[in-house]
């Protein structure tokens, strides 16, 4: 049986297909690998944010499933850098470019896009369904039934916050180049994600520096993870509050810039009514395949695994020399 090591902007991940198996990973077996092929001290391949599991779909229309159990154990709704990455499996294991994927509250489109540089593919994925209701994010005891630009004190002084679910949970900032550099992201993002008033199911943070028109530098805690490279789902919320907070920099349906510690994706912004939803493109990179038995993926043990190397992120580390830096970026605007 063949596991992969693949990324998004340096967002890890193990992607595990479960219609390869002659018996599939039960939820408890799939916690138990998870946490201790994600971890860096037990994993390998210096661990990874989490697991991504393919599965069939039995949605018409849908090419397959895709579940994220997070590097704590816990499930994701969606992950916007693994669903690239699982729509590169899927579309070269069906050798089509273009279908729905089945995530735990919704079916999104995928598609391939053009590379992102020389043997880097990319890949383009829908993140929908968007809600600012207290109650999909959920959040609690901030007084109000959406948090839209809004100080929290409570949270920090000074900062002014946007919750949305995209549908995970997502609390953003835009903040200072200053105040992205300090420890308060870890602070708050380890706060709302350990027992709080506020997030009963804890969040991801995202503080956001605006560079220039329609370009972000994001970065995130996560819940059921901590500090990450990148967050798909983050920086298409981030996106998303950019263009509606700062509508003179952020504009709907113009290719946004987000770079992140780990790179750079592009999102678009789109709204219909009152309906909005995201773009993301970037990277789907397939570091390493891994070679496990069958017996030793369901005991979670990971002492007789094979690694080959694909030798893609030399590719992918070629095309981050080239971005811009961000703090050439920040100094020109
Ligand atoms: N890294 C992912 C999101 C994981 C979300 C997860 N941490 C949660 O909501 O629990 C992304 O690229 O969108």
């Amino acid at each position: 049986m063949q596991i992969d090591k693949v990324h998004g902007s340096e967002n890890h991940f193990f992607l595990l297909d479960q219609t390869k198996l002659k018996t599939r990973l039960s939820d408890q077996e799939l916690i138990n690998f998870t946490k201790k092929i994600a971890d860096p001290q037990t994993g390998i391949l210096n661990g990874s944010d989490g697991v991504l599991v393919v599965d069939q779909s039995n949605h018409e229309g849908v090419a397959a499933q895709m579940r994220v159990i997070n590097a704590d154990g816990s499930e994701a709704s969606m992950c916007g850098n693994g669903l690239r990455t699982v729509s590169r499996y899927l579309a070269q294991e069906s050798n089509v470019d273009q279908f729905k994927v089945q995530t735990l509250n919704a079916d999104l489109q995928v598609s391939k896009s053009g590379n992102f540089a020389t043997s880097v593919p990319a890949f383009s994925v829908e993140i929908s369904p968007v809600s600012f209701a207290a109650e999909k994010l959920p959040f609690k005891n901030l007084n109000t039934e959406e948090l839209i630009d809004q100080p929290v004190p409570e949270f920090l002084p000074n900062l002014k916050f946007t919750a949305i679910a995209v549908p995970n949970p997502h609390l953003i900032s835009f903040v200072s180049a200053e105040e992205l550099a300090s420890d308060d992201l870890g602070i708050l993002g380890k706060r709302l994600n350990a027992e709080n008033p506020y997030f009963p199911d804890g969040v991801n943070v995202s503080f956001a520096q605006i560079l220039e028109d329609n370009k972000l530098f994001v970065r995130t805690y996560e819940r059921g993870v901590g500090f990450t490279n990148a967050c798909g789902t983050g920086m298409s919320a981030t996106s998303l509050a950019f263009a509606i907070t700062h509508p003179d920099q952020g504009h709907f349906e113009q290719e946004i810039t987000v770079y992140n510690p780990g790179g750079m994706v592009k999102t678009i912004v789109h709204q219909i009514g009152d309906t909005y939803t995201i773009d993301l493109t970037g990277n789907a990179t397939v570091t390493h395949h891994i070679e496990i038995s069958e017996a030793d993926l369901h005991a979670a043990d990971l002492d007789n695994v094979a690694i080959t190397e694909t030798h893609e992120e030399s590719a992918y580390q070629k095309f981050v020399t080239q971005l811009p830096k961000v703090s050439d970026i920040a100094v020109k605007s």
